[in-house]
């Protein structure tokens, strides 16, 4: 259901190089002292010259930033990078090379030049879309993503989509909100991004209202036969070969005479509630308008989401 948006198709492109150097569980970067991204960590690169290819600016790139001949290098992803204010769209090739020779150099450029292992990663002194998208590169999947930047710290609109050439199958499953006035309930345990853990698969055959009623009755001791559908979600999973479509239902209990859960639950109010997957979510559900929506997570974080009017 992610549509990868098109607007700026048009726009003059400059091309740009960036690779990360890979050695076990450690990612080489160095700290750019000039141009774009000045005083962040980085991979190594740059942009293409005239009469060049794209891959022999990025091994170019690499050999005058941080001294290393790449032996081995895979593209990995394309980045479109948009600035407002300028319709020029800088296209970022991004590579992996995990086979190199020679010996470190630093340069006026980037200086320190350090290893750092994948845990202790400086993300809050990098570009900030370099967490959204490094999942992948570590995972060796390939992407597209546009991140549209109002400056170099605020992103205001990203897409990141996953490339892969097997089609992945879709999982149907529902899931019901309870709600009372300015309350949803919950179990006493929901963690981020629970939402997406938490619900009903749906059996061949059934309807999807059918199995949100039997989420229902095996929660909740509960006696309607409505329930309210509100959103279709799809859900990618960076290393699963499944997208989970969830089917949300809101169900507002506030003029139920007999309604009792079953199981460890509690009301809680909206404006407290932090486990949800995202903040956007809950409010957009809860405004009781119909909705699709897109989210790619890897592990618990959300790398994109994405809301569609239905
Ligand atoms: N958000 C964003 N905008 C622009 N560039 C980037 C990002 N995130 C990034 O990671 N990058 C990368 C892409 C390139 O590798 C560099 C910028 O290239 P630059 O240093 O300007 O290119 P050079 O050809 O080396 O420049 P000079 O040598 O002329 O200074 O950041």
């Amino acid at each position: 259901m992610l549509s990868y948006p098109t607007y700026f198709e048009f726009y003059p492109r400059k091309l740009m190089t960036l690779t990360f150097i890979i050695k076990n569980d450690e990612v080489l970067l160095g700290m750019k002292n000039r141009g774009i991204g000045k005083g962040k960590w980085n991979g190594f690169g740059g942009k293409k010259e005239p009469n060049e290819t794209i891959f022999d600016a990025a091994k170019r790139e690499v050999k005058e930033e941080c001294g290393l001949d790449a032996i081995s290098m895979k593209k990995i992803g394309f980045i479109d990078f948009e600035y407002v204010g300028s319709n020029e769209i800088m296209e970022g090739h991004i590579y992996l090379c995990d086979k190199f020779e020679g010996d470190i150099v630093e340069s006026d450029e980037m200086a320190p030049i350090k290893w750092f292992k994948i845990d202790e990663f400086p993300l809050d002194n990098m570009w900030v879309d370099h967490k959204l998208w490094f999942p992948m590169v570590l995972k060796k999947i390939p992407f597209r993503a546009h991140f549209k930047y109002l400056d170099d710290d605020t992103i205001l609109d990203s897409t990141i989509k996953l490339l892969s050439i097997l089609k992945k199958t879709k999982e149907i499953w529902v899931n019901v909100i309870v709600k009372k006035d300015n309350q949803i309930l919950t179990t006493n345990n929901l963690e981020e991004p629970k939402i997406f853990k938490s619900h009903q698969k749906v059996t061949k055959g059934e309807s999807l209202e059918n199995a949100a009623l039997r989420y229902l009755k095996s929660n909740y001791e509960i006696t309607t036969k409505e329930v309210q559908k509100m959103a279709v979600i799809d859900v990618e999973l960076t290393d699963t070969p499944s997208i989970k479509e969830i089917h949300m239902f809101v169900m507002d209990v506030s003029k139920l005479k007999h309604f009792t859960p079953i199981n460890d639950y509690r009301w809680i109010d909206i404006n407290n509630i932090q486990f949800f997957a995202d903040k956007k979510l809950l409010s957009t559900l809860l405004m009781m308008k119909p909705f699709k929506a897109y989210f790619l997570i890897d592990n618990d974080d959300i790398l994109c989401s994405k809301y569609y009017k239905n």
